[in-house]
């Protein structure tokens, strides 16, 4: 398997090229430049295997620069820090399932990819006797995740860079307590949207890029999208519909897109998927686009789910391609008028088109306060506030879409403990590794919102 870029000026990159570069060299994402298919055959054939098998089987298929059996090992080093064997189990609530992805060390499903990609980064970078310097933009989860799954890792540094006060207090101590002396915690003055934009600036420039060898751990890296289809394929198969190959819903709590991203690979693969549904928070440009194909831009507003305040949603650019039938020009001047126009316009048969895949649902604070109390008493259960979207958005529309939801839980409530607490008076177990933040020591740099301001600091303390 190889792979382009969205903008097509960039071709027949390997996969361990790809997981290095990261953005494409031309400013577009790196996408596969086929998409393999699983029969229904080999689908059943999966049936009753382990996630660590399931893995190995989906991800072969993308990757064949990697010895399997050394793929294999990647893969059970990966997931040798979950908490549970099934890494990511399927809870049946009745009116629809639980996907719990947050077994991981940093309780969010980010650390499902992040995990597998610190391995390969550490498998890559020893093969090529190379070092890597990690640039990243966080909402909260994704810092995190990040730095746990690079921590100690031989040859690589991480500067993650957060919108200073507009993460959880949880999330900024996971990242902040961390104090190797490779990671390097700033905190940015704007939103998630500002933080994304300086990365992909300073990965534009790629002189600078290849000088100080520059990798990504956001969703921009192909790695990460490959490693979160894997559980639309797992969950599915732990699901009473699998027995006879009936469709099922997905409803994916979304920020930057890269989540439901997945499992819209996930069904192109064959998965037997009837929606994907995007469930967005008050910033909910997604919504806005699957319900009326307007895909303006509007100011960020805080909400109870953090990591998903976002308005520009990276892996947008990589669905682009796919709508527009693999039309490079038409990617890159819809990705020119979102820069200079704030918005990009779609006709009818597009958005006809998006409907064949997608649909989506938008929650407001209120609404996510009262899911979360709904769902403790009906199911004993807490749901953080992500997953409540999620959990909102399947009950808006069960009289709509016949097949069974799964809805994906994406963070562990522990880690949102303010907005739990309004919604049931109450604070979550709170599991000891969050306990042992509050005592630790923090170390994070306040910086403005200035690209080049931020590009000095990352080269004051980077390694050639
Ligand atoms: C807990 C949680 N839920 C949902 C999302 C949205 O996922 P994505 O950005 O992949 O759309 C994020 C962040 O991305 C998150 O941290
Ligand atoms: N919500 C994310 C935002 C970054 O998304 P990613 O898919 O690029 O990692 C976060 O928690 O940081």
């Amino acid at each position: 398997m190889k792979y382009k870029s969205t903008r097509g000026d960039v071709n027949s990159i390997t996969f361990k090229d790809a997981v290095l570069m990261g953005l494409a060299d031309d400013g577009g994402l790196l996408i596969p430049e086929e998409l393999p298919q699983i029969s229904n055959e080999e689908l059943m054939s999966l049936k009753d295997k382990s996630y660590q098998d399931v893995a190995f089987y989906i991800m072969n298929k993308y990757i064949d620069d990697i010895k399997e059996d050394v793929l294999k090992k990647l893969i059970d080093k990966s997931y040798k820090n979950f908490d549970t064997d099934k890494v990511v189990p399927l809870i049946d609530l009745d009116d629809f399932y639980l996907l719990e992805l947050f077994h991981g060390p940093t309780l969010a499903f980010k650390d499902v990819a992040l995990q597998f990609l610190g391995n390969l980064f550490e498998y890559i970078l020893s093969e090529r006797k190379q070092n890597l310097n990690i640039i990243g933009a966080t909402s909260g989860d994704t810092g995190s995740a990040a730095i746990y799954g690079v921590r100690g890792k031989k040859g690589v540094k991480i500067f993650i860079l957060h919108p200073k006060g507009r993460v959880s207090k949880i999330q900024e101590l996971q990242m902040t307590t961390v104090l190797d002396k490779n990671v390097f915690n700033i905190a940015v003055e704007g939103t998630f949207d500002d933080c994304q934009f300086i990365v992909k600036e300073i990965f534009s420039d790629v002189d600078f890029k290849k000088k100080y060898n520059l990798g990504s751990i956001n969703s921009i890296n192909w790695a990460r999208v490959l490693s979160q289809i894997v559980y639309y394929f797992y969950a599915y198969l732990q699901t009473k519909e699998s027995d006879n190959l009936d469709k099922i819903n997905f409803i994916v709590p979304t920020g930057n897109f890269g989540n439901v991203l997945a499992g819209f690979y996930a069904k192109k693969m064959g998965l037997p998927v009837n929606k994907l549904v995007i469930a967005t928070n008050e910033n909910n440009i997604l919504h806005r686009f699957v319900q009326k194909g307007d895909y303006s831009i509007k100011g960020v507003v805080k909400t109870y789910s953090p990591s998903m305040d976002i308005q520009i949603a990276s892996n947008f650019e990589r669905y682009l391609y796919y709508l527009y039938d693999g039309d490079h020009q038409k990617v890159k001047g819809s990705m020119a008028a979102l820069k200079n126009d704030k918005f990009i316009k779609f006709n009818d048969l597009e958005i006809e088109k998006v409907h064949q895949d997608f649909d989506s649902t938008t929650t407001t604070n209120e609404e996510t306060l009262n899911i979360i109390k709904t769902v403790y008493e009906r199911n004993n259960y807490i749901v953080d506030p992500h997953t409540a979207c999620g959990v909102d958005g399947a009950l808006k529309l069960k009289d709509k879409l016949d097949e069974k939801f799964i809805c994906l839980a994406t963070a562990h409530p522990a880690k949102f403990l303010d907005a739990v607490k309004v919604a049931i008076g109450k604070e979550p177990e709170i599991p000891e590794r969050i306990k042992e933040l509050f005592n630790k020591d923090k170390r994070v740099y306040e910086m403005p919102n200035d690209v080049n301001a931020i590009k000095s600091f990352i080269e004051q303390n980077i390694d050639e």
